[in-house]
């Protein structure tokens, strides 16, 4: 009787399942933890599950205690079957996901993500020439800046063609798959575990992710040996990849381990990296006017027409970094909070009962567009993160999770957020597109795609250089970077 409240379940045996909608939950929860305040309870099947809608209840829930709320829900078909228990992000708290979060913070922390900053420096000189040099295909861009820098991090190469380079197709082919098996309700097994007991003639689900998981195994493994032969003829570059090859000892893990991890930036870091920095060119068409030239104010002053902007300039950029700050609030990619997490103990939050084994989804869209902490929340307005404000956590927005699952790669993903933005406002003018009668194209901020991540589906944009002055700059750099970049190709 103390359980938080909620909606009556529909039925017993699937409790509030068939209220959820398939398209875009987000706005019901929201709605949800409206009607029933910030922590609102669901029947999922036979699953306590607790929706979150603030980002005090958040902070009180996933990070205060996370010790007993930093599990994960049991995937069946993504993690047990797809993925043979590797995948560590799906995988719930003990010494395997331990041993992969360890390996993933000693990569990643602040200190170790600062060595990607030269990487991510050439990469976004490439960005801003293609940017400059054809400003329609900007999302094909943005996609392939986000995947090199993976790609780089990971097995020390780049990427210079998302469409055609096998590897990317190959992680491509993964992630739609995963996506795909990973929605709630979708399969029976999920709620009825015993199917998994059935001979393999009646269980097609399981064949089809079988076949999936030694597609992946093959490839995954496949880039483990190609870095293998390089440090074995004195060619690997540093990478992840080959850290952990060289640590293998010392953190006991087997050749397959070593495989799936290094398969971890790839499928956490592109589309959220590439779908922030579209959010932010969305926000450009629809609000630029308002604040555009306060940023071009800013960027001209400290960094001048001569150069273009660098992390060393990062402290000297406080509007820069309140644009960062609000295009990660304003359309939170991982827009449920990413994976969901599961708590391990019974415990009382605020005289309401959260049982052991409740999923439990801090809903970011809910959380970021609450107006008692973002006021007028659909609005795009860097203002509101240029003076401090009473907000749990060490960003002053959500966008990163909670407790002992808070996103390893929060550091090298805002690196690219921020060097992006700044250099992308240095160069250009962005405006709302024109139809071929010189109308203004009106935009649709709320034309988000249903995934797992939420990321705008494509719109128009009119981009164009401040001056030629800058895209000389462009050139010039561009063409240094390309240069050392050339050592990321052997
Ligand atoms: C703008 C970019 C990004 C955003 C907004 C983002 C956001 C998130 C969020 C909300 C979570 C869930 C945290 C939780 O469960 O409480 C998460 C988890 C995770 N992120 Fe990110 N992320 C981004 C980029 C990256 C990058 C570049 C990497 C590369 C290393 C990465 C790796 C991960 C991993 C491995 C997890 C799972 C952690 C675990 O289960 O212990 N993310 N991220």
């Amino acid at each position: 009787k103390d359980l938080p409240p909620g909606p009556e379940p529909s039925s017993w045996l699937v409790g509030n399942r068939n209220q959820v909608p398939a398209q875009k939950p987000w706005r019901w929860f929201e709605e949800l933890n409206n009607q029933y305040g910030p922590v609102a309870y669901l029947q999922m099947g036979r699953t306590p599950t607790i929706v979150i809608g603030t980002a005090q209840a958040a902070w009180d829930i996933l990070e205060k205690k996370s010790p007993v709320t930093s599990s994960r829900p049991r995937f069946i078909m993504g993690q047990e079957i797809l993925s043979n228990n590797m995948r560590g992000f799906m995988s719930e708290s003990g010494p395997f996901w331990r041993r992969w979060r360890r390996v993933l913070h000693g990569s990643f922390v602040q200190k170790a993500s600062d060595t990607y900053k030269p990487v991510q420096n050439l990469e976004s000189k490439q960005l801003m020439s293609e940017l400059a040099k054809n400003p329609t295909k900007y999302r094909e861009y943005l996609e392939r800046y986000a995947t090199s820098v993976a790609v780089v991090v990971t097995y020390g190469r780049r990427v210079h063609d998302i469409f055609n380079d096998e590897v990317v197709c190959l992680n491509r082919e993964t992630q739609d798959y995963l996506t795909s098996i990973n929605i709630p309700g979708k399969y029976l097994v999920e709620s009825i575990p015993v199917l998994l007991y059935l001979p393999s003639f009646l269980t097609p689900w399981r064949t089809e992710a079988l076949k999936q998981r030694a597609k992946d195994i093959e490839y995954l493994t496949r880039l483990v040996q190609e870095v293998k032969a390089k440090m074995e003829n004195g060619r690997a570059r540093p990478s992840f990849c080959r850290q952990l090859i060289e640590d293998r000892e010392k953190n006991d893990m087997n050749d397959l381990e070593i495989a799936y991890t290094c398969g971890t930036p790839f499928g956490a870091g592109v589309e959220t990296t590439a779908g922030s920095l579209a959010t932010f060119m969305l926000a450009c068409a629809a609000f630029g006017p308002s604040f555009i030239p306060k940023a071009q104010k800013e960027l001209d002053a400290v960094v001048g027409p001569d150069r273009m902007p660098t992390f060393e300039d990062f402290d000297d950029l406080p509007f820069i970094r309140a644009i960062v700050n609000e295009t990660l609030r304003w359309r939170p990619v991982a827009v449920l909070g990413g994976t969901p997490h599961s708590s391990t103990e019974d415990f009382v939050y605020q005289g309401m009962f959260i049982p052991k084994g409740s999923t439990i989804i801090a809903n970011l869209w809910g959380i970021h567009l609450n107006p008692a902490d973002f006021p007028d929340p659909h609005r795009f307005d860097p203002e509101r993160f240029m003076s401090k404000r009473e907000y749990p956590g060490p960003w002053q927005h959500s966008s990163f999770g909670y407790g002992r699952r808070v996103c390893p790669g929060q550091y090298l993903a805002s690196n690219s957020i921020y060097i992006n933005i700044a250099r992308i406002l240095w160069a250009f003018n962005l405006s709302k597109a024109r139809d071929e009668n010189g109308n203004e194209i009106d935009i649709d901020t709320f034309a988000y795609t249903n995934g797992f991540n939420s990321v705008p589906l494509p719109f128009p944009i009119s981009i164009t250089a401040r001056t030629p002055g800058h895209v000389a700059i462009i050139e010039r750099d561009n063409e240094a970077a390309q240069e050392e970049l050339k050592a990321y190709d052997s």
